[in-house]
């Protein structure tokens, strides 16, 4: 099979797209894979890395407010249609494939302007602006929450989860963590905010470091590249606990989150299709500027089901946001029983399902 596939901006978009691949290719060894993003996107860096054919248009966001900058995201958007055109009519796919962000809006939309067989995956409880536009056009649409199909033709929905779920849930514990300089017998507690890390939650973490100094497990707190070296920089980072540790992005999040006993995060989808994977208790502190505030819908999903705990980024101090981690690590009942519920609402088979959808569209 001939699979061309686009999604970008943030890791969110970008695992689940890589975690298909992966599917695919241990299924059809000899499939042809193109990867189609921005330069400016997390992908430009991700996609490469994991040694995957990367093609790059040039796309931005629209602006909510009126403004000239939106003449030149249509501009950018008709250029990168065209682009992406050019690009399907030279790799020839058998099936096109958009896992979110502004980039496969254009990719996809070409792609079906050809009469090549679409498919588009929603990660989110509520669709995202691409995603929504893109699903008059495509044939298929896997989601991951029941909810959203009220935002998509219904004839076109199919329930696959994430398929980053399925490439998390097949790996074993393996001494990771001690790449970072972590103990593998310590409990662990992970704190970070999503693909790209988070203000509020980094500049709150660092404020715990030394609550969690006599604590009978260990931290590892990541920031996000982009944060690294400015909070590294602040007096609370110069004289670490001996069980906090700082990183400014892991790259082999998979490997570790085996090894993870709790986590506290934002309500990111691909996230949550970890967490319930992997069945791992979590605090979760939802974006408050994320559309139509998509990631508190995210984390409820979990909290309803005693799967999980929140807080809202309003409410979060460092005093609260220890106490409900030292609380959760220091109750092993709770922690059991919150892992118990967070795994049932995994779906660890989500490649597969996601797979069978390619596979019923594409021309191969
Ligand atoms: C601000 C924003 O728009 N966030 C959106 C974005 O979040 P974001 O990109 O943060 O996405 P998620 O939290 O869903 O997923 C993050 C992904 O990055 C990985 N990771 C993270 C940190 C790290 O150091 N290493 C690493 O590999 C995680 O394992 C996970 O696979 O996409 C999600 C999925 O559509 C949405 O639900 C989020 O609302």
């Amino acid at each position: 099979m001939r699979l061309l596939i686009s999604g970008g901006g943030t890791g969110g978009h970008i695992y689940p797209a890589l975690a298909l691949i992966e599917a695919l290719q241990q299924k059809d060894p000899a499939a042809e894979i193109l990867y189609v993003g921005t330069k400016k996107g997390l992908e430009s860096k991700i996609v490469p890395d994991a040694g995957i054919p990367f093609k790059t248009v040039e796309i931005q966001g629209f602006r909510r407010s009126l403004s000239l900058e939106n003449v030149k995201t249509v501009y950018l958007f008709l250029k990168s249609v065209r682009d992406s055109k050019k690009i399907i009519r030279e790799f020839k796919p058998d099936v096109v494939v958009g896992t979110g962000g502004y980039v496969c809006g254009a990719v996809v939309y070409a792609a079906a302007k050809l009469k090549i067989p679409t498919l588009i995956h929603e990660q989110n409880s509520v669709s995202g602006v691409t995603n929504k536009f893109l699903s008059r056009y495509v044939n298929k649409i896997g989601i991951c929450f029941p909810d959203v199909k009220a935002d998509f033709p219904a004839e076109k929905v199919v329930f696959t989860g994430n398929p980053r779920a399925q490439q998390v849930a097949g790996i074993k514990p393996n001494n990771t963590l001690q790449n970072y300089g972590l103990k593998a017998d310590q409990p662990t507690l992970l704190i970070f905010g999503g693909s790209r890390g988070a203000e509020k939650i980094n500049q709150t973490a660092i404020a715990t470091a030394q609550m969690f100094r006599d604590s009978p497990y260990q931290v590892l707190f990541v920031t996000g590249r982009v944060h690294y070296d400015k909070l590294m920089q602040q007096p609370a980072a110069k004289n670490l606990p001996a069980n906090f540790f700082i990183q400014p992005y892991i790259p082999d999040m998979p490997q570790i989150l085996p090894e993870i006993s709790a986590i506290v995060g934002r309500a990111g989808a691909t996230s949550l299709a970890e967490i319930t994977a992997l069945g791992i208790p979590s605090i979760l502190i939802p974006s408050p500027y994320v559309t139509n505030d998509h990631q508190t819908k995210n984390a409820m999903s979990l909290v309803d089901q005693h799967a999980a705990k929140l807080i809202k980024e309003q409410d979060l101090t460092a005093e609260r946001l220890f106490e409900t981690a030292n609380e959760l690590m220091s109750d092993e009942d709770l922690c059991q029983q919150m892992a118990h519920n967070a795994k049932q609402a995994g779906v660890p088979d989500a490649a597969d399902k996601l797979l069978d959808v390619l596979e019923s569209i594409s021309q191969k």
